[in-house]
């Protein structure tokens, strides 16, 4: 463990927004980049951010795991505007706010290809590090609690620098995320960049992909398939599940507040595999099995994030308890996979 607060000392002014910003008479939105946007956290910030009509909306995505269909009721607003694009190649647009989300984020998807995973975490976040470099803008990076690899220290602050391994099967992500966490500081240090990192732990709710892979989408897929849930072995290790609109009003409040960061958000309630095999189980249908599976290599054993930071910096933290959580994801997966609610 290390103090990391030395990290926030910059020796540049922040480069100046466009000359517009200080004109007297034009009285423009505040346009904001969301890359990633039509992919699950990204579109719910998108549906928050198109609340306030001071601000206009830019969705820059590939599409490898998102999807126009999550940002179907934006398409055609006159305040969103929606780009294919691939963050590993420059983007050269005119913005006040960058939210970088882009990158695939379950497991099975990153490791699809992982030297891809790679280019979209380090160029993918140099290049929007040197859009808000020319334009004056406002980054924030979404991390990942997956920086601090198989943790060593429990529930994991901020301070604590981690333990990945460079060279397994995830570090294509672990070690993705910790080098864009670099960059942006060393922007921020070397050319005055106004950053804001936000280390987020596993989200959940509605609109993740149905075959996502990750833990939560597939307990309650399966559970609604009937089939049984598929918990890796061991099922002791343990995850701290947040409801995605505490995730969004975390992100919004870091990006608005005056710290940079690393800052954790995440839901602090821990739960084991097993314990949360039984809870989807209860909650959606009692009848069905659960099966122990083979795990994949690396698998951290316990993750549970230390909000103190963000209490204290940002006033914030999660509402939404797993219990009551669940059953809003459940009501978006029937009604996608057309399983209706039996009395
Ligand atoms: N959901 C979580 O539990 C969680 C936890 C920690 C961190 N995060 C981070 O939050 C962000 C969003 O995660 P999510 O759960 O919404 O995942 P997601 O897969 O639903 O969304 C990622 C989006 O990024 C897009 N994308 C991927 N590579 C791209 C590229 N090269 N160029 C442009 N767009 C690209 C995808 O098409 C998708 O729309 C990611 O950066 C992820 O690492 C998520
Ligand atoms: O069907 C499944 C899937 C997963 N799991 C277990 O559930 C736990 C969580 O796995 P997930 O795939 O949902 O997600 P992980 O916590 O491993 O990684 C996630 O962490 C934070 C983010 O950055 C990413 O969204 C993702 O990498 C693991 O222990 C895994 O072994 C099951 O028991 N059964």
């Amino acid at each position: 463990m290390a103090n990391n607060g030395e990290n926030q000392t910059t020796t540049k002014p922040p480069p100046l927004p466009s000359p517009l910003r200080f004109s007297k008479f034009f009285q423009s939105n505040m346009r904001i980049l969301v890359t990633g946007g039509a992919g699950f956290i990204g579109s719910h910030l998108v549906d928050k951010l198109m609340e306030n009509e001071k601000n206009e909306v830019i969705v820059a995505d590939n599409y490898f795991t998102g999807s126009k269909d999550n940002l179907k009721k934006w398409i055609g607003h006159p305040r969103f505007e929606l780009i294919r694009h691939d963050v590993t190649e420059p983007l050269l647009i005119e913005v006040d706010q960058i939210y970088h989300l882009a990158c695939p984020a379950s497991p099975i998807f990153y490791k699809y290809n992982p030297v891809k995973t790679i280019k979209t975490n380090v160029i993918g976040t140099l290049n929007m590090l040197g859009l808000a470099k020319r334009v004056g803008a406002r980054i924030l990076l979404t991390s990942t609690s997956e920086v601090y690899g198989d943790p060593l220290i429990h529930p994991q602050p901020e301070t604590y620098w981690g333990n990945v391994n460079p060279i397994g099967v995830r570090s294509c992500y672990d070690e993705g995320k910790r080098v864009a966490e670099t960059l942006m500081f060393d922007y921020h240090r070397q050319h005055g960049i106004q950053i804001r990192i936000a280390r987020i732990f596993n989200t959940y709710g509605p609109r993740m992909n149905i075959d996502d892979g990750r833990v939560v989408s597939n307990f309650i897929a399966q559970a609604l398939r009937g089939e049984p849930l598929t918990v890796q072995k061991p099922g002791t290790q343990t995850r701290s599940f947040c409801y995605v609109s505490d995730m969004v009003d975390g992100l919004i409040r870091l990006m608005e507040g005056e710290n940079t960061g690393p800052v954790n958000i995440g839901n602090p309630g821990e739960f084991t595999m097993l314990e949360l095999a039984e809870t989807v189980k209860e909650l959606i249908n009692p009848e069905i099995e659960i099966k122990m599976v083979e795990n994949t290599p690396d698998d951290p054993r316990q993750r549970k994030p230390d909000i103190s930071k963000a209490k204290e910096l940002l006033g914030w933290e999660p509402k939404v308890k797993l219990r009551d959580g669940l059953p809003l994801m459940e009501e978006d997966f029937r009604s996608r996979l057309g399983v209706p609610k039996r009395n």
